[in-house]
């Protein structure tokens, strides 16, 4: 096997291109590329249309607001048919497909040798088509979302041999999508970014390719298989991927041609340079505005140059190059399912059948907008790949992807945002320590209130146009994070990894509390389920049993139907009391005992406890925890009957987001407690708060 790259570009740097340049393959192959003139070509473009159509794109965005849903991309297909690569097959007839105009194609119908297959796409380049009209006419102008901070991929797709490298590298006479769209790109950045603009614009670009479904960064071969992950966006990372910063064309050159030289090529049957791994350009184009609101912007380019699919009949592909056409063919086997799957709305689609889908989640039914260039070949003995590929093409035209701005602000922004402390303060207490105009911030504030909150608060002021919605909620995640105490970091003032692992850690939080109510229930299930077996465990419990008399032991855990024990000194203060609030009735109740042996069942007469309070001190009651849940802090609510630390945080930071509780019962929105245990909630805090002011008496 070779590793090795298709050809090596000699330049200077960007500013100082010299009108020709020389390329060189490990094979001594060396040949001049008019760089000069693409360069020319190209910036004509940028210097024309395609900024202006980025301004305008700009315009548009922030017009429509982040919280506005984009309207949806449907994925992009070109179709690409080489030209015969043995002249003389060309002149002997042997063409199987023939362009119609600019949009659709016909082929042979195998099945029916009069009829032919058309096909219709979003265009259509023929065999004399130049690298600058696939360029111009389909990649160029998506290049402008990268500069709205969305993501954009360009894939070429084809049985082996149809020109795949060809229309994503090119040669040095003919350069391809790849040296012209970074060409592009950079110049677009250096006048989006230049002094005086409100946008810094910095590029960074990464290489890998997948070979055998290992993950291999091309800019550093030592780092071994990568893994691929996705973060809560969506979005998806490689982690630990090779990231190199480039301002120049002859940057990109630097790190691109060598590593190029690390792609994985070898011959077959039927293409001496046969590309035998999918191999990805990642480039990434981060925007930060110079002035407020200080947002803060990434865009993401995908150029992929996919393997192509293998008939092994004809490639004869045998040991190392059969393995390795395995592999591919199963990955554009499962991108052909991930298509299907996409297309026919399934539940699942199987992105994480391989590298390659997983790689590509956010540009096939995801955040993309996304071009897929279908190369085919005219030769006969390519019909049946060519027809494959033209249905893979057809059938990708139908997928639809949702590209949505990626927008933060910048970290100073909201670096010196100190809420979190605050929050760990009751109301008052909070309060002291406010200045005049942070008060608002420190309040739970609907919608439309927050953005008028921030304006009073200097740091945040020149948020008001962002859209309040996402400002929310990004300072509710902060002050959620921040209310962990000394130990917490504000979100917005960590750094992106950082910020990754908190949330992740939120996301484990709540995982945990889920799990730790799956166990709560299966404990009462146990208890019910032992006294139904014993009942002198019940009895044990009964209030005639001396109890510890802390309020915090008022044992109203398990919900037995209406009997409810309190403790001992409620008991003895009903006695004294005159003022009755509560009342607790002894009952006799019959219980019906299983009998094992199948006779009528035993009832048994035992005495029961049932708690009845007052509607007064009832709706008093339920006043004064709703007053709790609107304006404690953490360590407030924590006084709280069943509120642990984590609830509490929790309804801390509902309160942030959705404003204050109408009624106690919201607090099942907030997921930390379901109706019955809000039952039980209600009667352990009110019997609690009537203890410590207490109108108690007997029956
Ligand atoms: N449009 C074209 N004009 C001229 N030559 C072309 C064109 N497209 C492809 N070729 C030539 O066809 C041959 C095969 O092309 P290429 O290597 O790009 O195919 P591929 O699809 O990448 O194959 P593989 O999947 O095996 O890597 C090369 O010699 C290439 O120069």
């Amino acid at each position: 096997m070779r590793r090795k790259c298709c050809s090596k570009l000699k330049l200077n740097g960007a500013q100082q291109l010299p009108s020709t340049a020389t390329v060189a393959n490990a094979s001594g192959f060396g040949v001049c590329v008019g760089l000069r003139s693409l360069r020319r070509s190209s910036v004509s473009d940028v210097n024309g249309s395609s900024v202006q159509r980025a301004r305008a794109g700009r315009c548009r965005l922030s017009k429509m607001g982040a919280g506005r849903r984009p309207p949806p991309a449907r994925v992009r297909v070109a179709v690409r048919l080489r030209p015969f690569v043995d002249e003389t097959a060309g002149a002997n007839g042997t063409f199987c497909v023939r362009g119609l105009d600019s949009c659709s194609l016909e082929i042979a119908n195998w099945r029916n040798h009069q009829e032919t297959l058309k096909y219709q796409f979003d265009a259509f380049y023929g065999e004399r088509s130049s690298q600058q009209d696939i360029y111009a006419g389909s990649v160029q102008p998506i290049l402008r979302h990268l500069l709205e901070g969305q993501n954009a991929s360009v894939l070429a797709y084809g049985p082996t041999g149809a020109g795949k490298t060809h229309t994503m590298l090119g040669s040095p006479e003919q350069p391809g999508v790849i040296p012209r769209a970074l060409m592009d790109l950079l110049q677009l950045t250096r006048e989006e970014g230049a002094e005086g603009r409100p946008w810094t614009l910095s590029v960074t670009m990464s290489y890998l390719e997948i070979y055998q479904e290992k993950v291999l960064d091309l800019l550093d071969p030592a780092s071994g298989d990568l893994v691929i992950r996705e973060d809560c966006r969506g979005n998806i990372l490689i982690p630990g991927l090779t990231q190199k910063p480039i301002t120049s064309f002859a940057d990109f050159e630097r790190h691109f041609l060598p590593a190029s030289r690390n792609r994985t090529v070898g011959a077959t049957r039927l293409n001496q340079r046969s590309s035998r791994s999918h191999a990805v350009l990642l480039v990434k184009v981060d925007q930060r505005e110079r002035l407020a609101p200080f947002r803060q912007r990434e865009g993401k380019l995908y150029l992929i140059d996919l393997a192509g699919s293998e008939d092994n009949r004809r490639t004869g592909n045998k040991g190392l190059r059969l393995k390795e056409s395995g592999a591919i063919n199963t990955s554009l086997f499962v991108l052909g399912k991930v298509v299907d799957a996409l297309n026919q709305g399934l539940p699942r689609v199987p992105y994480r059948d391989s590298k390659l889908t997983r790689l590509l989640q956010d540009s096939l039914g995801g955040s993309a907008h996304s071009i897929l260039i279908a190369n085919i070949a005219p030769e006969r003995c390519f019909y049946l790949d060519t027809v494959s590929a033209l249905n893979f093409a057809a059938r990708s035209k139908e997928v639809i992807n949702r590209p949505f701005t990626n927008e933060s602000l910048q970290l100073h922004v909201l670096a010196p945002v100190k809420l979190s402390q605050k929050e760990q303060l009751g109301p008052s207490e909070a309060k002291k320590t406010r200045g005049p105009e942070e008060e608002e911030i420190g309040n739970p504030e609907p919608p439309a209130l927050l953005a008028s909150a921030s304006q009073k608060f200097s740091p945040l002021q020149k948020l008001s146009n962002m859209d309040p919605a996402m400002l929310k909620h990004l300072l509710s995640l902060d002050r959620l994070l921040g209310s962990q105490g000394t130990q917490g970091t504000p979100l917005l003032s960590t750094p992106r990894r950082e910020r990754m692992v908190l949330m992740k850690t939120v996301e484990e939080k709540d995982l945990e509390i889920e799990r730790l109510k799956m166990k709560q229930k299966e404990l009462e299930a146990k208890v019910l389920a032992q006294e139904a077996v014993d009942p002198k465990e019940k009895e044990k419990r009964s209030p005639t049993m001396h109890q510890p008399l802390a309020r915090r032991t008022v044992t109203v855990a398990k919900p037995l139907k209406k009997a409810v024990v309190i403790p001992l000194q409620l008991i003895q203060e009903q006695a004294a009391s005159p003022n009755v609030d509560i009342h607790i009735l002894k009952k006799s109740r019959k219980r019906k005992l299983e009998c094992l042996n199948g006779s009528e069942p035993l009832e048994k007469a035992e005495d029961c406890w049932e708690l009845q309070i007052s509607p007064e001190l009832l709706v008093n009651g339920r006043q004064k925890i709703l007053n709790l849940l609107n304006e404690g802090s953490a360590r407030d609510l924590r006084s709280l009957q069943r509120i642990g630390q984590k609830k509490a945080q929790l309804i801390v930071g509902w309160r942030k987001l959705h404003g204050p509780f109408s009624q106690v019962e919201d607090l099942e929105r907030v997921k930390v407690m379901s109706g019955k245990q809000l039952e039980s909630f209600l009667k352990a805090n009110i019997l609690g708060l009537a203890a410590a002011g207490q109108h108690c008496g007997p029956s």
